[in-house]
């Protein structure tokens, strides 16, 4: 469980090695090359749609607001008409969900929030604005302005327009947008059927007990929780002996009935390390080997047909990788988009003098300092730490090669970013 290090203890013989790494960037475009997508379509009621990818541009049927409708509680007025007293009698009562009669000159309207705007009323006043007279008529305290408190038709949605486009995660404004239609039905993918596969037999099952020098399984039910937040439907796969014939088992067998499949561990340089080996001979391997802390050994290729990704062992390197390099490909595979995650301007908090030969993702807690955010180290970088990664806001990145200065913006990213 101890951090890579190698690189800073031996850098002459660390730098040799990560000529052959690839860059962050090159991988995150090999795979954006491979991404097809994988799933069909189905049509699925507005109740059961979140986190699901629209399967078609969707165009608004109904404009909306569909009429000029009030935004306050108060009184509609034409304000040309309004006497120097500013003293009206009121003329109707037009609540929400009623088709009011047209404006009388030189009266108001009680109308509500919602409520339709009778033809011939320009302007509303909110109640709190507004005495009520002995005789029924009620005086305004203040002049106000003409088309204040009037909400357009059309304000937010125009008939004819895009509403959504095909790739767009439905979650809680989208739906909103589809209901405002209307629609009972949308036509979404359909969800990405991923088999997660853990090696290692090091590793115990929750609910039993831990033998000697055993831990328990953590990558996939992290990496459970990250696919099902993408809208996957995930099955896991173990815990797989680190034999070559079991990993080739059950690579194969995962293959045949999803559409992708991802692997934790066993996929570095050891004796005890089967996946690169076993992917190799069920289909091909087409990249191993990531310029990127933690995660450096991230791998790439087909297990007949089927998409593969192999990840670290190591838990904060198997989730940065993950978030990093394979939720965007993921999304893909399922008619999603590549949100190609753009950084945010955050400066350090904190100066390293040390260098790394990979590109960093180093987890990060944001700081209100001096007027503005900072981003300061949220603890242990070791990839095997993982209670730090959980109490990350999310990461620092800092190009291969860069010392840290204090103040200077490196890019940093959300972890929620890589999620919708
Ligand atoms: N000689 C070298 N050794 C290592 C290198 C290297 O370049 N040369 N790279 C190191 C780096 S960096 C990483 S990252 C790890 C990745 O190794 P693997 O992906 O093969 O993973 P394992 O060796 O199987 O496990 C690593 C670590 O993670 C723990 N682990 C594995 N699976 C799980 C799980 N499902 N839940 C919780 N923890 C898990 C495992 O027990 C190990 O501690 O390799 C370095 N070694
Ligand atoms: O321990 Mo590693 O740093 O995840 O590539």
């Amino acid at each position: 469980m101890s951090e890579c290090i190698c690189d800073i203890e031996r850098p002459r013989q660390a730098s040799e090695k990560v000529k052959q790494l690839m860059s962050v960037e090159d991988a995150k475009s090999a795979l954006a090359d491979m991404a097809r997508i994988l799933v069909g379509r189905q049509q699925v009621l507005l109740a059961h749609c979140q986190g699901r990818i629209l399967a078609r541009d969707l165009y608004a049927a109904q404009t909306v607001p569909p009429h000029d409708n009030s935004a306050m509680d108060g009184y509609g007025l034409s304000l040309e008409d309004l006497p120097e007293n500013r003293v009206l009698s009121v003329a109707q009562r037009v609540p929400a969900g009623v088709f009011p009669a047209a404006h009388e000159k030189r009266t108001a309207v009680r109308i509500f929030t919602g409520a339709p705007i009778p033809a011939g009323v320009d302007t509303v006043i909110p109640q709190e604005q507004v005495n009520l007279l002995a005789d029924g008529r009620i005086e305004l305290q203040v002049v106000p302005k003409l088309g204040q408190n009037i909400r357009r038709a059309g304000e937010d949605i125009q008939a004819g327009t895009l509403l959504l486009a095909a790739g767009t995660r439905l979650e809680a404004a989208e739906i909103g947008l589809l209901a405002s239609q209307g629609i009972p039905k949308v036509e979404t993918f359909v969800p990405l059927r991923v088999a997660v596969v853990t090696t290692g037999d090091e590793l115990a099952k929750p609910g039993q007990p831990l033998g000697p020098g055993q831990i328990y399984d953590i990558n996939s039910f992290a990496l459970r929780g990250a696919l099902e937040r993408l809208g996957c439907q995930v099955t896991q796969i173990g815990l797989v002996a680190d034999t070559l014939s079991a990993t080739r088992e059950a690579l194969a067998q995962a293959a045949e009935s999803h559409d992708l499949v991802i692997t934790t561990g066993g996929v570095s340089v050891g004796d005890e390390d089967h996946v690169r080996a076993a992917v190799e001979v069920l289909g091909s391997l087409h990249l191993w080997g990531i310029a990127i802390k933690p995660g450096k050994p991230f791998a790439f290729g087909r297990i007949g047909q089927t998409p593969f990704l192999g990840l670290p062992g190591n838990p904060a390197a198997a989730l940065v990788t993950f978030e990093v390099l394979a939720a965007d490909f993921v999304r893909q595979l399922m008619g999603g988009r590549n949100r190609q995650v753009q950084p945010l301007h955050v400066p350090a908090g904190f100066s390293r003098a040390r260098t790394n030969p990979r590109q960093e993702y180093l987890r990060v807690v944001l700081r209100n300092g001096e007027g503005s955010l900072k981003a300061d180290l949220a603890g242990s970088q070791s990839s095997g730490v993982l209670s730090v990664a959980s109490r990350a806001d999310g990461y620092l990145i800092i190009p291969p090669h860069q010392p840290i200065t204090e103040g200077l913006d490196y890019g940093f990213v959300h972890r929620d970013q890589f999620y919708y």
